[in-house]
């Protein structure tokens, strides 16, 4: 790449508050086999918890396309995710058309990662991130509605075994639910090699959870779970990282990694957002919160393409800010 198109690229990904896109974080469908009573779709709006089949999902050389794009303007880092991406029959393919050198990961809900994660890994996928609320069958069945903890648990250890590591287990933290199982999760973690434990808070997107009372109530009262979490952790870790994206905390404590995410109210998580979305239906997402200002992409090639990025990228804005 020439001086000149590493700056006219820069430009293109750059927005107005100086964040440069480096993630493209892309849903390869809105399906899913579960139904947990957290999920906030990737803020993509769905009828209650159903899968709407009515708005067409992209193609996977529509999706290689955005793909070979979005790495030609110099995004380093792509994360698949759905729904639940591993429905997607031809998920082999699209990993196969990311080009060399682009780190790609996947979350999953892991529930066919047993079988699927060998020829994931041959594929050219570097990483999976796997949700994982507790560790109890019971309540597994609760959040997720399906009865497949095992599933899950088996699909981990085949993920570790071929490689497809870190595994980050996503925790999001529910009060009253799973906020009793932070030590079993640890001992999980520092008894295997391989996983970091990702611990979540819980988040409001697009009101998915208006239905249930007090929910801001609900919310408040889980972010503060977790702001006392991260409180305790930070006491007793031994290394703490800084990571670029969102300026997330990675902490080292006794053989276990736990990374804290707070994205409710986080001026600083949203000042160092470095990620662009894109909807399973081909749309470009400035922002997991919002859903006013996506730009459409199906039907667009080559320096069309381009400029729907630079116009998506010029929407962007932190949601938290100081007058939030
Ligand atoms: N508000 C907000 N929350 C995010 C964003 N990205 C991730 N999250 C939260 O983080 C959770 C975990 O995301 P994952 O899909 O596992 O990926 P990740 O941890 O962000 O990415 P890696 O660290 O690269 O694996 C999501 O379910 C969201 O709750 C973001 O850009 N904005
Ligand atoms: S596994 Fe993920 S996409 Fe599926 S319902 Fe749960 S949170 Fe939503
Ligand atoms: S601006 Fe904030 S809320 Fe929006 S996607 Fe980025 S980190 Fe998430």
């Amino acid at each position: 790449m020439t001086t000149e198109n590493k700056s006219l690229n820069d430009e293109i990904l750059t927005d107005t508050y100086g964040r440069t896109i480096s993630n493209v974080r892309i849903a390869l469908t809105n399906a899913c086999n579960l139904r947990c009573i957290y999920c906030h779709h990737e803020g993509e709006e769905i009828n209650g918890c159903t899968v709407d089949n009515s708005r067409a999902q992209m193609t996977k050389e529509e999706i290689a396309e955005l793909i070979g794009i979005f790495t030609e303007l110099g995004v380093t880092t792509l994360k698949l995710t759905g729904g639940e991406p591993t429905l997607r029959p031809d998920l082999l393919d699209i990993i196969r058309s990311i080009p060399p050198g682009v780190e790609s990961s996947m979350t999953t809900n892991g529930t066919l990662l047993a079988k699927m994660a060998k020829d994931l890994k041959a594929a050219g996928l570097s990483r999976v991130n796997v949700s994982l609320d507790t560790l109890h069958r019971d309540r597994y069945q609760k959040i997720t509605g399906r009865d497949l903890l095992p599933e899950v648990l088996a699909g981990i250890d085949t993920a570790v075994e071929v490689g497809l590591t870190p595994v980050k287990l996503n925790m999001v933290i529910l009060k009253g639910i799973n906020d009793d199982e932070i030590e079993d999760f640890l001992s999980y973690v520092r008894d295997r090699k391989g996983l970091i434990l990702q611990i979540i808070e819980l988040m409001d997107v697009n009101g998915w959870a208006d239905h249930i009372d007090h929910i801001d109530e609900v919310i408040r009262g889980d972010a503060e779970i977790v702001g006392d979490l991260e409180k305790s952790i930070a006491e007793k870790s031994t290394q703490i990282i800084t990571r670029r994206m969102h300026h997330r905390r990675k902490y080292c404590l006794d053989g276990a990694e736990v990374e804290v995410v707070r994205p409710m109210h986080n001026l600083e998580f949203c000042a160092n957002c470095n990620r662009l979305r894109v909807t399973s239906d081909g749309k470009l997402k400035p922002c997991l919160l919002r859903s006013d200002n996506e730009v459409d992409v199906r039907g667009l090639h080559g320096d069309e393409l381009k400029a729907a990025i630079a116009k998506a990228v010029q929407h962007r804005s932190p949601y938290f800010t100081q007058k939030s």
